[in-house]
């Protein structure tokens, strides 16, 4: 296929040239090199982009396919134009074992929309108390780099120090959801401040993430392994990041759409759709974060897509389960909030969306940006075209969608997989 007159990470319009899985060519002479017969898709107006790289989703099978499957997180990341997702480890059962990590990758492998590498737990069950079979799981098919117990905090500073011991040996990295248990009440749901107060909730006071994102920095210094901080989402943390890396110390980190562009005010309907882990912020956060991102303090951007089904989300707001929807979104709130207001270009956006989170997992087939010789995975964009959320059009099984009704700039046109189109303007492959 001959990907013609689209604007190549928006530094100037060239032509790309896909052969089978591969870039084989890019440039003014990519048209000359195309067989006879090639396919020509009119890329005129469009961003054409490395294909994007999530560090942080969340599928929910095995365990709860009602809230979302391999397949249909699978369908709403090559839509959200991605080609490649970081399963969380938080299912039932939890991603502890080889067998576990290997059943997912071959779910994905199976569905075929992007590519699912399954994170694997730090610790037995989630439970915090013994560490995972981490070594059996780096070794397994699945070639698990990324290991969290998200969803909860690694808050034993033992074993975490363990676990940074042992990933190092085969180049793997701890994502932490930083967030100290002994520092928030068992039943906080929204950010401790002024307005938890007023909306009479108890909150998570920033302190709680920041004391974990300096402890770790400090345990990844001493035991020379890497950490990535999972959802960064206050001004503090942003702090201790940027003094970590003078420091040269190896630590990465990821902040999602929803910390970047939407604020803890949305709280005051107490509408449980914005409940989320870690919560929303104050203003003064989110634009920490976006100056961060812009810079480079923040390495990443990832989705921290959290489906729900129903029964779980629509409680009362303390008793709703935590997460949003963000497959979908991502690249057009970043599009939005980040290249429309001009805090970053489109190369900006392939390198925290693609380039650096493939690295940091040390995916092998993703993240080689567009140049001949890298796998086809690419994402067409439509900048300008603007786009009003509709959760009732999503392709997850949940519909706990915190941008419905919202109007967002950029679109995702296409996504390709190692040459082949697994999205299509909302279509998938095998529907177009
Ligand atoms: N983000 C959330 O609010 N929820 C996540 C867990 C997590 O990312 O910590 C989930 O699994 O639902
Ligand atoms: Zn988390
Ligand atoms: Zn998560």
């Amino acid at each position: 296929m001959l990907i013609r007159g689209g604007d190549v990470l928006g530094q100037g319009v060239q032509d790309v040239l896909v052969v089978d899985s591969t870039i084989a060519a890019v440039g003014p002479d990519a048209a000359d090199e195309a067989p006879q017969g090639a396919q020509r898709l009119d890329a005129a107006g469009m961003v054409v982009l490395p294909g994007l790289v999530d560090l942080h989703t969340h599928l929910r099978e095995p365990g709860r396919e009602d809230a979302e499957t391999v397949e249909s997180g699978s369908q709403a990341a090559a839509l959200g134009g991605f080609t490649a997702v970081l399963a969380m480890a938080n299912t039932t059962p939890v991603t502890d074992t080889a067998e576990v990590a290997e059943t997912v990758w071959d779910l994905g492998r199976r569905a075929g929309y992007v590519d699912v590498h399954p994170v694997g737990a730090v610790t037995k069950g989630l439970a915090g108390e013994e560490l995972a079979e981490l070594g059996l799981m780096a070794r397994s098919r699945a070639r698990v780099r990324v290991f969290s117990d998200d969803g909860r905090c690694v808050d034993d500073p033992r074993l975490m120090r363990r676990a940074l011991e042992y990933v190092r040996v085969f180049d793997g990295v701890i994502s932490q959801h930083s967030q100290d248990p002994r520092l928030a009440d068992g039943v906080a749901c929204c950010h401790e401040g002024e307005l938890s107060g007023r909306l009479g909730l108890a909150g998570w006071p920033a302190v709680a993430e920041e004391t974990i994102v300096a402890r770790d920095v400090m345990l990844a210094k001493h035991t020379g392994s890497r950490v990535h901080v999972a959802h960064v989402s206050t001004a503090g943390s942003v702090e201790v990041l940027r003094w970590a890396k003078a420091q040269g110390i190896d630590v990465t980190a990821e902040v999602t759409p929803h910390h970047l562009m939407l604020t803890q005010d949305l709280l005051t309907g107490y509408d449980p759709t914005f409940k989320v882990n870690p919560p929303l912020r104050p203003a003064e956060d989110a634009q920490a974060l976006r100056e961060a991102l812009a810079d480079g303090t923040i390495d990443a951007v990832a989705t921290d897509h959290a489906p729900h089904a129903r029964q779980d989300k629509e409680h009362a707001f303390v008793d709703a389960a935590f997460g949003m929807l963000g497959l979908e979104t991502a690249l057009p709130v970043v599009s939005t909030l980040m290249v429309q207001e001009g805090r970053m270009s489109w190369t900006d956006v392939a390198r925290a969306m693609s380039t650096t989170p493939a690295r940091i997992a040390r995916l092998t087939d993703q993240g080689q940006g567009i140049r001949a010789g890298a796998p086809a995975n690419l994402t067409l964009v439509d900048p300008d075209r603007r786009v009003t959320v509709d959760r009732a059009r999503s392709r997850s099984l949940s519909r706990n969608n915190p941008w419905h009704g919202r109007e967002l700039t950029g679109a995702v046109h296409l996504t390709m997989l190692r040459g082949r189109v697994t999205a299509r303007e909302g279509l998938v492959w095998g529907e177009q």
